[in-house]
């Protein structure tokens, strides 16, 4: 069951219980609904399960004084609905007066300050509508010890920053500020870190593990691709998708071949920030440098620290972001690099295959034999995503395989293009001589 704004009552009815009381199943479920808000999440994961343990839910009314500037801090709230505004004055009258006051949304936190230092709150926080809040009292907060474990996180991240070359020249304050700006976040092994690095509002700093960075390259329109297949088929007598002038292998143009291009990063390239530039030129670099081709960064078991783009944009020197550029290799690049890879892919497998079966092929014998018409109507992927393009000279046997139509030949009943849907493919077997009977 939800409230109004899609807080589950079952939060509410769990922080009401002592910090004792609560279940492990149960914080983590306060946890989980406690993402929404961004302050917290920013914290690491075993921080936020402290605080889930601890905060206790509280509802005020537009136009009610939360906390009064000179009084002890002895609560921090997270702001889980509703905006509020800070004042300068006791009973915050100043927030009808004031031509721009500070206002904090859904997300924020407020009242730390105090609490954490042990001072009289510097401001009074008064609620500009009906405001749901998770609060956190002193008392739990330091028997929990969760002040230690917040500075711990802080200094881990502080000195994180301070190690990485490209932020050596920075001042100690510019530092701290990039770091409290910052949040640390653990990902598992094949977890999607961000779905596109060149959309991401923040900077990634990988502070442990690897990543990969994934892009999808439509093999249609790489050259390459293009002069390859030509290659492999030119003992074709026949393959108008290949020689027709206009049809420049037209017949894949509704498919986007799947080309998984690893590039891995890692935290021993801490020192060599190319990383960084991946996602600082979308945001930083001039128009004739920016790559905005969709790139899908994976964990491969990384930890890393999102840096506020705002935050790192103000303290930035403009000049020497352009150090940092790095071209990232075009769609043709990464073609040549998968047609590399597939070949030594498939020399393997034939290796392997041929060991396993060369009793029963004593000589080296071409595989394949010519095709007839029905080569232009299929080529077929396997389960596995392995485009087959030797498929095309088997005409007799029925594999068990789905069939991807290449090219229809314009007849009269047929004029169109099949329709085609987009498919994956990891490798692609071609036409050529076995190594069967070398062995
Ligand atoms: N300029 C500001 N921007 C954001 N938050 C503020 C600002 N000034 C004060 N606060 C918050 O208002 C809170 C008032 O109580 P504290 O002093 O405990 O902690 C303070 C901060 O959390």
């Amino acid at each position: 069951m939800f409230s109004q704004d899609n807080l589950p009552l079952r939060v509410i009815q769990i922080t009401r219980k002592r910090p004792e009381w609560r279940t492990e199943e149960e914080v983590k479920f306060v946890q989980s609904c406690l993402q929404e808000i961004e302050s917290y999440g920013s914290y690491s994961l075993r921080l936020q399960f402290l605080l889930a343990k601890v905060v206790r839910f509280e509802w005020f009314e537009r136009g009610r004084v939360i906390l009064k500037k000179g009084q002890c801090g002895i609560s921090f709230y997270f702001i889980y609905f509703g905006s509020v505004a800070l004042t300068d004055d006791e009973d915050g009258s100043s927030t009808l007066t004031a031509l721009y006051p500070v206002v904090l949304q859904k997300g924020a936190k407020f009242g730390e300050v105090s609490v954490l230092k042990g001072t009289r709150r510097v401001a009074t926080v008064i609620c500009l509508e009906d405001t749901k809040l998770f609060v956190v009292d002193k008392d739990d907060f330091f028997a929990n010890k969760l002040d230690e474990e917040l500075q711990e996180e802080l200094c881990y991240r502080y000195n994180f920053i301070k190690g990485v070359k490209f932020f050596e020249k920075w001042s100690k304050r510019s530092i701290v500020r990039i770091t409290n700006s910052s949040k640390m976040e653990k990902f598992y092994y094949g977890q999607v870190i961000t779905k596109d690095i060149t959309k991401s509002d923040s900077v990634i700093l990988i502070s442990k593990g690897t990543c990969e960075i994934l892009h999808l390259v439509d093999l249609t329109a790489c050259p390459s691709y293009h002069k390859w297949v030509c290659r492999q088929l030119t003992h074709l007598p026949k393959v108008p998708c290949l020689t027709r002038k206009t049809g420049k292998l037209c017949s894949l143009a509704g498919f986007l071949w799947k080309l998984l291009n690893n590039h891995q990063v890692n935290n021993s390239e801490l020192y060599c920030p190319w990383y960084l530039c991946i996602l600082l030129y979308q945001h930083f670099f001039p128009d004739h440098m920016q790559d905005r081709r969709n790139m899908v960064l994976v964990s491969k078991d990384a930890e890393v620290i999102w840096l506020k783009k705002d935050t790192f944009e103000k303290l930035l020197d403009l000049g020497k972001v352009l150090e940092l550029h790095k071209r990232y290799p075009s769609d043709d690049e990464l073609c040549q690099k998968f047609l590399e890879e597939n070949q030594w892919k498939m020399i393997k497998k034939d290796l392997t295959s041929s060991i396993i079966q060369r009793k029963c092929a004593p000589k080296i014998t071409p595989v394949f034999e010519k095709p007839g018409e029905h080569v232009h109507n299929s080529w077929t992927i396997n389960q596995a995503g392995i485009l087959d393009l030797s498929m095309l000279h088997h005409k007799h046997q029925q594999y068990p395989h789905r069939f991807v139509p290449v090219y229809m030949e314009p007849t009269r009943q047929q004029p169109v293009m099949p329709e085609a849907k987009l498919r994956l493919i990891h490798s692609i077997i071609s036409p050529h001589t076995c190594l069967k009977g070398l062995f």
